[in-house]
């Protein structure tokens, strides 16, 4: 793999990135995020004052080396963790501001999760897990089997439906809950290695249905991931170091094989794990 990255392009600005993807109105604004974890004689700092913007019908993808703060960043925008210093707004709402019970909340109405391990319950149907996700939304309960079977047919997944989690594939499983992040409508969906646990074919499957997720149902996406090739399906790749922003590239006009071969470059350029090809 390393013929394929024989004259790295060079990065744009690293370590002096300012507000990445500056858009009119951003679904996801971070200003100047930070988080530091331990006390006096053992701190990390895990983020080193990030700031970007997603814009409305973005789909981001986040790359970085082990321990750059990728999880870090996630967590904090999906509410999980609490930031150090800095803000992030959804849609204009600033998360740090909110209190717990807010914030439950505010995952529970805004956001849709996509988890390597799928989080499925393994005693419901595909049909009652992706309808849980309205129901718990209070979502009027006329509406909800029209709303589950319109995301399975554009998803592709109409004929597990009645299936429990163990008699469906890893594929059709990470298909189920990606119709769960979505049925609802969320604000943003944050996807956190989608394809970790899948062989490459229902990586590929999984990752169209992300990009379908995008282009016909015009989802918002912020993915996590160390695969270059899960990246490319993304319209834009920031990549993390130290905590701190260190590029953004564009997919733009490129193919999906071209853009891919530019994320391979940035990669071998930061160093690290992240150089996986499916
Ligand atoms: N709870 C914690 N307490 C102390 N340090 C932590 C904690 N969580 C993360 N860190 C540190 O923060 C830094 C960023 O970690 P993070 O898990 O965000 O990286 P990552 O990019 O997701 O790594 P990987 O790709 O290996 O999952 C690392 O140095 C890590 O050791």
């Amino acid at each position: 793999m390393a013929e394929t990255v024989a004259s790295p392009t060079p990065v744009m600005f690293p370590g002096t990135c300012g507000i990445a993807g500056e858009v009119a109105t951003p679904v996801l604004a971070l200003r100047n995020v930070e988080k530091v974890f331990g006390r006096r004689g053992s701190v990390t700092h895990a983020l080193n004052g990030i700031s970007f913007n997603v814009g409305k019908g973005e789909f981001i993808g986040i790359m970085g080396p082990s321990g750059s703060g990728k999880s870090t960043l996630l967590n904090c925008v999906a509410t999980i963790d609490v930031p150090t210093s800095g803000h992030i707004l959804v849609d204009g709402q600033d998360l740090t501001t909110l209190s717990k019970r807010q914030l439950a909340a505010f995952r529970r109405d805004q956001m849709g999760f996509v988890f390597q391990d799928f989080n499925l319950l393994d005693t419901l149907t595909a049909y009652e897990n992706i309808a849980l996700a309205l129901t718990i939304k209070h979502a009027r309960p006329s509406a909800i089997p029209s709303r589950v079977k319109s995301i399975a047919g554009t998803l592709g997944i109409e004929e597990v439906l009645d299936k429990y989690p163990y008699q469906m594939s890893g594929g059709q499983q990470q298909r189920v809950a990606a119709a769960r992040a979505i049925v609802s409508d969320p604000k943003l969906v944050l996807a956190d290695e989608p394809t970790g646990a899948l062989d490459s074919r229902s990586a590929a499957v999984m990752l169209d249905t992300l990009d379908m997720m995008n282009r016909v149902l015009s989802a918002t996406i912020m993915m996590v991931t160390h695969d270059a090739f899960a990246a490319s399906f993304a319209q834009r790749v920031l990549f993390i170091k130290d905590g701190r922003l260190f590029n953004e590239i564009r997919r733009g006009d490129l193919s999906r094989e071209d853009f891919f071969a530019r994320i391979l470059e940035v990669v071998a350029f930061l160093g690290g794990d992240d150089a996986h090809v499916a």
